[in-house]
Formats: structure tokens, sequence, C-alpha cells
């Protein structure tokens, strides 16, 4: 059985002293035990927000990192300094990321592969622009994505790797996909998961949906076969991450 796992991706948003009081005000009602609940606040909030979760069962997350462990890399954070505070899980290859700043798949692999040194877990963001969706072009677009993405990592370790898929055209759109949509990609991505390693692989890897997700929506994704949880932006710096994470209740 794979657990469900549900991410916020706070991206640009909250001050350390606004961070905390989310934090504050949501944390015993996100606390599940049957649901892994992972805060990704920005770089400046991580320690806090680690300390502020100790004791319950939520785990936080950074939004990106560099993939060497030191040197000369202004401005860049290394998964050393993130685990040393308690940070667990890692967002690699985001859209955002990769439009605005321009990562590369190659760039993606080797965070990967990093992130898996440093046992940090990952969380490798795919997905289609609109142009590409409207080409019928999704599923090569993502099979290339992902082969770059996991060139080099053992069966063992892409078991625990998360793959989180997000269209480019549901993100802070409010246009989210069918629920059909985006099963039918995730369990493309599955296949592909399979192809490139065995069923036994393909079955542990969890899947997320990302992309407009709410309270209103979520059930609808995170009941579908292949859809193993979410990442969620918007709707994750509010209290609407309240009943999303309690969906179906
Ligand atoms: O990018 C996202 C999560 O990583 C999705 O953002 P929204 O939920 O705001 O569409």
């Amino acid at each position: 059985m794979r657990k469900t796992l549900i991410a916020g991706n706070w991206k640009m948003n909250k001050t350390p002293k606004e961070a905390i009081e989310y934090i504050q005000l949501i944390k015993n009602q996100v606390d599940r035990e049957d649901v892994e609940v992972v805060l990704c606040p920005p770089y400046l909030v991580l320690q806090l927000a680690v300390e502020e979760t100790r004791g319950t069962h939520i785990k936080i997350g950074a939004q990106n990192m560099y993939y060497e462990d030191k040197g000369a890399y202004t401005g860049e954070i290394s998964p050393m300094m993130l685990k040393e505070i308690g940070v667990d899980y890692i967002i690699i290859g985001h859209s955002e990321r990769r439009s605005i700043f321009k990562e590369t798949n190659e760039m993606v692999n080797r965070k990967l592969l990093k992130a898996i040194e440093h046992q940090l877990t990952p969380i490798v963001c795919v997905g289609e622009s609109l142009k590409q969706r409207q080409e019928k072009v999704t599923i090569d677009y993502i099979r290339m994505q992902i082969k770059i993405a996991f060139k080099g990592v053992s069966e063992a370790e892409a078991k625990k790797t998360i793959v989180a898929y997000e269209p480019l055209w549901a993100i802070g759109t409010g246009k989210y996909a069918s629920k059909e949509q985006a099963e039918e990609v995730c369990g493309a991505i599955r296949k592909l998961i399979a192809d490139l390693y065995n069923d036994d692989v393909s079955q542990q890897v969890r899947i997320l949906y990302g992309g407009s997700v709410t309270s209103k929506n979520a059930n609808d994704f995170f009941t579908q076969k292949n859809i193993d949880g979410g990442i969620i932006g918007g709707s994750s710096i509010n209290e609407d991450f309240i009943s999303l994470v309690n969906y179906g209740h």
C-alpha cells in the first residue's frame, strides 16, 4: 500500500513571522497519521518549521537545492545544510525552476542523484505545457523528462523517489486537470517507471498530482488508482489546506 502524501509548496510566500503563525494555526489540524503531510516553506523558514512541527507527524521539505556539497556557488544551498537542520524532503525540477531559472533535465538528474546521496526524499516534478498537450506529445515529453531525471538511479532508490505530475497549464491558473486527465498521465508515468525498472518499482513509487488542487477537488484526485496524493501551491498557504488535508471527511 502506498501511503498518501500531501506536500504544500509555499513557493516564495510568508516571512518567518507569518510562517510560524500559520504553522501554529494549522499544525494540529493537518497532523494525520495515515497521510504524510510535508510543508515546503522558503529556505529562511525551514529551521523554524522543523522546530515548530517537532512531535507531530508533519515533515518538512525544501523547494530546491544545488547539486554540490559545498563550494563557490554564490547564493546556492547544499543538501548537507538541509539535512543537518532536519529537512527530509526536497522538491526537484519544479516547472517554475525549469522555466524561470532555466533548469535543464540534466540538472534535475544531478540534483536527484545528490538528494539520494544525502538521504533526502526527492519529489521530482514533470509536466507538459498547454502547447504540448494540444500537440498530443504529453506522454512523449514526460517520458523524456523521466528518463533523463532517473539516469543512474538504482532500483532501490527509484522506489523511494516521488514523482509529481504538474501540467504547466494547471499551475496557479485555477484550471485544474480533470481527474480522468490526471489519472491517465499518472498511470502512464507508472508504466514508464515499469519500463525503466520493473513492476515492483513502479508499484512502490508514489505519484502525486499538482495544479490548482483545492479542498473542493482534492478527494476526486486522491482517490484515483494511480494518484497517491498531491503537491499544492495556492491552497497550501491558507486555511483551505486544513480541509484539503482532511479530504474525504
Ligand atoms: O506548483 C504547484 C505546486 O508545486 C501548484 O500550484 P497551485 O496549486 O497554486 O496551482
